[in-house]
């Protein structure tokens, strides 16, 4: 192999840099061929754009696009495949206005194509000989296949190198991005209530005492312990959660102390614990309601010593941990239950936060509609839908048992099964509705554009004083109990309430349609709409017998 030959392998091995490796790969081809210019083209669009060029004047030609429609030899070479030589005096293929400002010309062009891995033509480089004898370039049929090869090797390199530098670029964007990202707060929400937890979070950000995070599932609970620890001196150091609940316990206890190899069968090696890992940061115990009687007493070792123990281990190790932990039980009842430790108790709330249900921040909707539908639309990369005004007044009279995970999940369901740029309230699926209907007449910030529900329950005074719902003029009287907080409605699902109001309405407005969507306060199409779905009309009116 001669030293040219060596050098040019040394390039493909040894860069990573596309610019640097185009060139090198370059020079050391037109060494191995003992001329000075030369230049690579790759494929873009409809043209083909020089991304290196050597030689006299050379930098006149880099950048530059030759249209695909025009001849040109690196053109004939992408498009065939193949490589060529082209006797530039006589070669129709030859592109002569690209060295008009050139005061030597070129005189034979030899053009190998560049090939991805797949054997796909990416591109092409020209070995160009300017003496008017062309004698430099050797055109010895072994040696131009023994040239071919080389660059065959040499084009996977720099379409690798290509390749690597535009997943760098993109990595470091991410990167910024995420960054941005970390910066900013996830929380949304701006209601009293729900503004008065941020403050907390905050203020207790600003301390390195334990927290309990209190809340019903789906409030937001790990969402705030991450938002506590992002502003702390702690958020640096790593952010890691164990829900205690979903694990038995056994492996609850090694992974968040860890074990020593051989404490079990399968402990082939030592392995690090979530309080380890988490040295210098926070550990998130989310269901500690759930955590085993035994491993809170670890758990209260770390609170008061800062120590763990894996499991096999009889050595102590120190760790650095804030615990945030989190429960939507009720903790009191649990230790009255001897279920929970109390001294673990006491330690663990010393900074208290409770996070309020959905359905107490009902303001709070909207503004989290808007913000799910704009995620999942980025995350999708589907146009960003929108909420009719009655599909709003439909989300913000619901009680919402899943909070802000329900929400969440509903408008996910909505970007994906929904054709349309605006959702109806019909659009809504049934289900969000069945069973039992929670505290169907707590305040609604939109009540003023009401729907169906809402009419329900606004003219449920009318509607339940009665005792009664109407069916075909006979009178079905169900259970109505009123409840704290809310209407239960015995087994009847919410279809078959929204079934009996609108046939109460009907019969009672004489089976006039407007007239009854008037009452029931709703537009005349949605209540058309409603009854269609539900399948009512005067002529499916089961007779009187
Ligand atoms: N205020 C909020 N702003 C934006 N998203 C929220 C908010 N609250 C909750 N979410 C979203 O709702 C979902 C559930 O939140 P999270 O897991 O924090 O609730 P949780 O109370 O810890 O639930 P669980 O008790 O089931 O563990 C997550 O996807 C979260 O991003």
């Amino acid at each position: 192999m001669t030293k040219s030959s060596f050098d040019l392998f040394k390039s493909f091995a040894g860069e990573l840099d596309p610019r640097t490796l185009q060139k090198k790969f370059l020079l050391s081809l037109l060494k191995l061929q003992n001329v000075h210019r030369g230049s690579i083209w790759i494929k873009k669009n409809n043209s083909y754009h020089c991304i290196e060029a050597a030689g006299k004047e050379s930098d006149s030609i880099i950048e530059i696009d030759i249209d695909a429609d025009q001849p040109s030899i690196v053109g004939w070479v992408i498009e065939n495949g193949k490589r060529t030589v082209a006797d530039t005096k006589s070669d129709g293929r030859h592109f002569r206005e690209l060295e008009d400002n050139m005061a030597v010309k070129s005189s034979l062009i030899l053009c190998f194509p560049l090939f991805l891995k797949e054997k796909e033509v990416y591109g092409a480089v020209q070995i160009i000989d300017t003496t008017p004898e062309k004698s430099c370039v050797n055109l010895d049929e072994d040696y131009l296949n023994y040239l071919q090869n080389l660059v065959d090797i040499g084009s996977v390199a720099l379409s690798n190198a290509i390749l690597y530098s535009r997943q760098v670029k993109e990595a470091e964007s991410l990167k910024i991005t995420l960054k941005e990202l970390q910066k900013r707060s996830s929380l949304i929400g701006h209601s009293k209530s729900f503004q008065q937890c941020i403050n907390l979070a905050r203020n207790y950000a600003n301390s390195d005492l334990h927290v309990l995070i209190t809340g019903e599932s789906g409030t937001g609970k790990e969402l705030i312990a991450n938002e506590i620890h992002r502003l702390g001196h702690r958020s640096k150091k790593p952010f890691l959660v164990q829900n205690c609940s979903a694990i038995p316990k056994t492996l609850l206890e090694s992974e968040l102390f860890g074990y020593r190899k051989g404490a079990f069968s399968g402990a082939v090696r030592d392995k690090k614990g979530l309080f380890e890992a988490a040295d210098g940061g926070t550990v998130f115990l989310d269901e500690i309601g759930d955590m085993p009687f035994n491993i809170q007493a670890a758990i209260l070792r770390v609170l008061q010593n800062n120590e763990i123990k894996p499991v096999g281990a009889n050595e102590i190790i120190h760790v650095d941990v804030r615990i945030i932990a989190a429960t939507n039980r009720d903790i009191k009842t649990m230790i009255g239950e001897n279920r929970f430790r109390q001294d673990l108790f006491y330690r663990l709330s010393v900074l208290p936060l409770e996070l309020p249900p959905l359905r107490e921040r009902r303001e709070d909707i909207p503004i989290m509609v808007k913000h799910f539908l704009k995620q999942e639309s980025l995350r999708s990369g589907q146009p960003e839908k929108k909420l009719k005004p009655d599909a709003m007044q439909r989300l913000t009279t619901w009680s919402w048992p899943g909070n802000v995970r329900e929400l969440e999940n509903l408008i996910k369901y909505l970007m994906v099964a929904i054709d349309s740029e605006y959702i109806d309230a019909e659009d809504i699926p049934d289900h969000f509705f069945e069973g039992s209907v929670h505290d169907i007449h707590a305040s609604s910030p939109l009540s003023e554009s009401g729907d169906m529900e809402d009419r329900v329950h606004s003219r449920s005074s009318d509607f339940q004083s009665s005792k009664a719902y109407y069916y075909n003029g006979n009178i079905n009287v169900p259970e109505i109990d009123r409840r704290k907080g809310g209407i239960n409605f015995g087994n009847f699902s919410w279809q078959e309430v929204e079934e009996q109001y609108i046939h109460f309405t009907l019969h009672k407005n004489n089976w006039n349609v407007t007239w009854a969507a008037k009452d029931a306060g709703v537009n005349r199409s949605t209540f058309a709409s409603r009854m269609r779905r539900l399948g009512i009309s005067r002529s499916n009116l089961p007779q009187k017998a």
